[in-house]
């Protein structure tokens, strides 16, 4: 069997083609030249699976795009810390090429405004790199991110360069607060030739599910940044990516983006798909205009907007079962799925409500996925309160999904690994 989603992303494609507003960058000589009809589409799942429809391998230059990227570079090399003296996290609400400084400190208010960005370009690498060795950080970082190496487009540099008369005023400032502590032409040109990597859609929604994915690169298995990076990149995209359309965005389409003058988008939804679309006419934000469409159909057909979450704790208790076990009353917590805050807290909550009658608590967690730092927390000290009424609790952990269970001060558990062995202690108790 075919699968349908391809067929869903041409008819899609096909429903936004329509939309003929809009007009090509052209403050980029180069980039006036695009044919403006080009439209393509993918979806990369986060276990790198790609659908496309379209011109989703036409290649482009990545523009802005590449600025979450090299944002996720600078945070991985220097720290949270380390960038935030430098570049800040609040939306501008100006247009992307505005100075947008904060007051007093000269720090541009975010890394997704070309200010921001030009600053974040020389936080990349080690400090003390020179010009060249700090692009080559870019390039490659970027690269790992795509898993494939990504070449530069010198006609479309070369034009940008040439008429970059704002880029670098905007960098002289940045120099004179002391946020650029290099020279302010050399840093736009290695931004510059950033912007000017060549990406098709399939490069983008790879890159883009890489940050939906923790930092690890779907295809190639690599972790190029360490998920806390994923999660600040993420962040600034969903206040921060469409700039001073970014209210709008977030409330109507509701994925984490990030736009490009070339006419590329990109959106990361944490947990579930990297999305890439290309169509070069843009809106008066600088904003593909059939993306957004196009996004906007996806965010609603797919249910992708971040707020629209299913509750998660519905259905982690699978099963609960009381039983008698020669004479002790015992009861079987049986979970799935994945235990964090709002989970763990049905489980306390049931636990709380059951088990002042029971002598012996059973937690079957076979089924459990995943178990986050709070899921533990929380599950462990029920098992301790429990041990300290009295009670004898038990995990059935065959997977060891929970490694090293230790209920704390006053706590005792059993673990075993088989229903066999649950039922041999029963027999033995
Ligand atoms: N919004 C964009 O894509 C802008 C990137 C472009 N290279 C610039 O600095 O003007």
């Amino acid at each position: 069997m075919k699968s349908p989603i391809p067929d869903y992303l041409a008819e899609v494609l096909g429903a936004s083609a329509g939309t003929g507003e809009g007009a090509v960058a052209d403050y980029i000589p180069e980039l006036a030249k695009a044919d403006p009809d080009r439209f393509g589409v993918t979806i990369s799942t986060i276990d790198g699976v790609l659908y496309s429809a379209g011109d989703a391998d036409v290649e482009f230059s990545i523009q802005s795009i590449s600025k979450p990227f090299v944002y996720a570079l600078a945070l991985a090399d220097r720290g949270l810390d380390g960038v935030l003296a430098k570049v800040g996290v609040e939306p501008s609400g100006d247009a992307f090429n505005e100075l947008s400084l904060e007051p007093g400190t000269g720090r541009p208010r975010n890394p997704m405004i070309n200010a921001g960005a030009i600053a974040t370009h020389s936080l990349a690498g080690a400090p003390g790199l020179d010009a060249a060795e700090r692009l080559e950080r870019v390039v490659a970082g970027l690269s790992a991110f795509a898993g494939r190496r990504l070449e530069v487009d010198e006609q479309v540099c070369a034009s940008e360069l040439e008429t970059a008369h704002r880029n670098l005023a905007l960098a002289h400032i940045l120099r004179s607060y002391d946020i650029l502590e290099e020279d302010p032409t050399q840093v736009v040109a290695g931004y510059t030739r950033q912007c000017s990597l060549l990406v098709s859609t399939r490069d983008l929604a790879v890159m883009a599910a890489t940050l939906a994915n923790g930092g690890r690169q779907p295809i190639t298995g690599e972790q190029i940044v360490p998920p806390r990076v994923a999660r600040q990149v993420l962040s600034v995209m969903t206040t921060c990516g469409m700039y001073d359309a970014a209210g709008d965005w977030v409330t109507t389409v509701g994925i984490p983006a990030k736009s490009g003058v070339a006419g590329g988008l990109i959106g990361a939804l944490p947990g579930q798909v990297g999305v890439a679309t290309f169509s070069p006419r843009l809106d008066a934000h600088g904003n593909s205009v059939r993306g957004v469409h196009l996004f906007g159909r996806m965010s609603d057909d797919m249910g992708l907007h971040l707020m629209d979450v299913p509750a998660p704790s519905r259905s982690v208790l699978r099963k609960v079962r009381r039983f008698d076990d020669d004479g002790r009353s015992a009861i079987v917590f049986q979970l799935q799925g994945s235990l964090g805050f709002t989970t763990a807290e049905v489980v306390l909550r049931a636990v709380v409500e059951a088990t002042p009658v029971t002598e012996r608590v059973v937690f079957d967690i076979e089924r459990l996925q995943s178990v986050d730092r709070v899921g533990r927390v929380m599950l462990l000290e029920v098992v301790r309160r429990l041990s300290l009424d009295g009670r004898e609790v038990l995990f059935l952990d065959p997977d060891g999904v929970i490694p090293d269970p230790e209920p704390g001060d006053g706590g005792a558990l059993r673990v075993v690994r088989s229903r066999e062995e649950l039922r041999a202690q029963r027999g033995g108790a």
